[in-house]
């Protein structure tokens, strides 16, 4: 399916399933058109986790750094949600502030609740229980989460029995059963290898299965291909996708790459210096961005060409400091659509086209005036008028 008012089509040969969920790559000249999301199960209505106006700050010597900036969404069971922006935008501090894995210094507000139950109330112990148990986590390099010393079986099991009293061998069948379903051959016999005798692949997929032996509602995946060759990325997103719906549970991608998000997410968030700046279905993100970040970044994707072949650019410049950032919108400086008004006030989150798809910009209307909103960010383009 392509848009009617976008004729922007993705080549995403590494990254990206194909619609149906095979794992072969694309050939060079196969295109893939990002609205292919037919292989993920539709979500349920239930809500599973709810973020509201989540700020994260950091103390340093230069002054608090603003990390996260008032996050506020909704995850429903069985969701994949993507989390989309460049280095530094605040993806990882907010998804850590949900696993309560930041530093002491951190200073965290808002609210974040687990089935309508407010986790930063809850006591420690509580909160030791949900994460791990409900809300799993894989991040992106798997070595910082495996420890050496032990084996992949001890590890697996350790991870079952922290959260629920039973046998040890009946742990470890668990183990076995966990790497068998994330592709891992003869699952028995590599419950006795320790991570290093796993590859990149391997160890990556022991992650997942760590992450989701307690059947978790929530997956929060981190960047969880970024440091995997390329041709692996595809085949661990894809059984990062299968084991979801084997355990029906929802995921929140976190990745700086839209690519990645192309026909495997349900709903995309993109941030921006600490701040969502557009939510919606990622069809709609995609094909009718409404913020000129995600146009940009839409230009980031390797490969990516309009209809009529030109290649658009990546985006110029690079974020603000999360220090003292100046008045206006933080991506005022690098917009191609800044006026006066975007150099004083920072704009809220608005619906554009839909009540479901929001978008931070003073100018959105401008994008929907576009036939191809990414027209402004085309290799050519300069910036427009001021
Ligand atoms: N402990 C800390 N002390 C001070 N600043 C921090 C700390 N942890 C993170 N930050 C800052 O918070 C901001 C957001 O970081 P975060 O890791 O969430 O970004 P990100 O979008 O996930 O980027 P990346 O993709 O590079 O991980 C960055 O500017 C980072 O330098």
């Amino acid at each position: 399916m392509t848009s009617p008012t976008n004729p922007v089509q993705h080549s995403l040969p590494s990254v990206t399933s194909r619609p149906g969920g095979t794992s072969a790559p694309l050939g060079a000249d196969e295109t893939y058109v990002a609205s292919s999301i037919s292989h993920l199960e539709p979500p349920s209505e239930e809500e599973v986790l709810r973020v509201e106006d989540l700020t994260v700050g950091f103390p340093t010597d230069d002054g608090l750094v603003k990390a996260v900036r008032g996050v506020s969404y909704a995850v429903h069971e069985r969701e994949v949600l993507g989390i989309v922006g460049e280095s530094g935008s605040g993806k990882s501090v907010s998804s850590m502030a949900i696993m309560g894995l930041l530093p002491k210094n951190a200073r965290i507000t808002g609210k974040i609740f687990y089935r309508g139950d407010d986790v930063l109330q809850m006591s420690a112990r509580a909160q030791r229980s949900l994460r791990g148990r409900k809300i799993g986590m894989i991040f992106q390099d798997p070595m910082t989460a495996l420890n050496p010393v032990y084996t992949i079986g001890d590890q697996l099991a350790e991870a079952v029995l922290s959260h629920e009293i039973m046998p040890r061998k009946k742990a470890l069948a668990r183990a076995e059963e966990m790497l068998a379903l994330v592709g891992i051959p003869q699952p028995r016999r590599r419950l006795d290898s320790y991570p290093h005798e796993f590859s990149g692949g391997m160890r990556q997929r022991a992650m997942i299965a760590m992450a989701v032996i307690n059947y978790p509602d929530v997956i929060i995946a981190d960047e969880p291909t970024t440091a995997l060759d390329v041709t692996v990325q595809a085949q661990i997103l894809e059984k990062l996708l299968e084991v979801k719906d084997e355990v029906s549970s929802a995921i929140i991608l976190i990745t700086h790459d839209l690519g990645v998000v192309a026909g495997n997410v349900h709903r995309v968030l993109v941030m921006y210096a600490g701040k969502p700046v557009e939510i919606g279905e990622v069809d709609e993100v995609f094909y009718r961005p409404r913020m000129p970040y995600t146009a940009g970044l839409l230009g980031s994707i390797p490969a990516l060409e309009t209809a009529t072949g030109e290649r658009l650019r990546p985006i110029q410049g690079t974020p603000p400091s999360l220090i003292n950032m100046p008045p206006g919108c933080p991506f005022s400086p690098r917009c191609p659509l800044t006026t006066a008004v975007c150099r004083q006030d920072e704009p809220e989150l608005v619906a554009t086209d839909g009540m479901a798809h929001l978008a931070a910009c003073h100018h959105w209307n401008r994008l929907a005036e576009q036939d191809d909103p990414t027209t402004f960010f085309r290799a050519e383009s300069e910036v427009q008028d001021r």
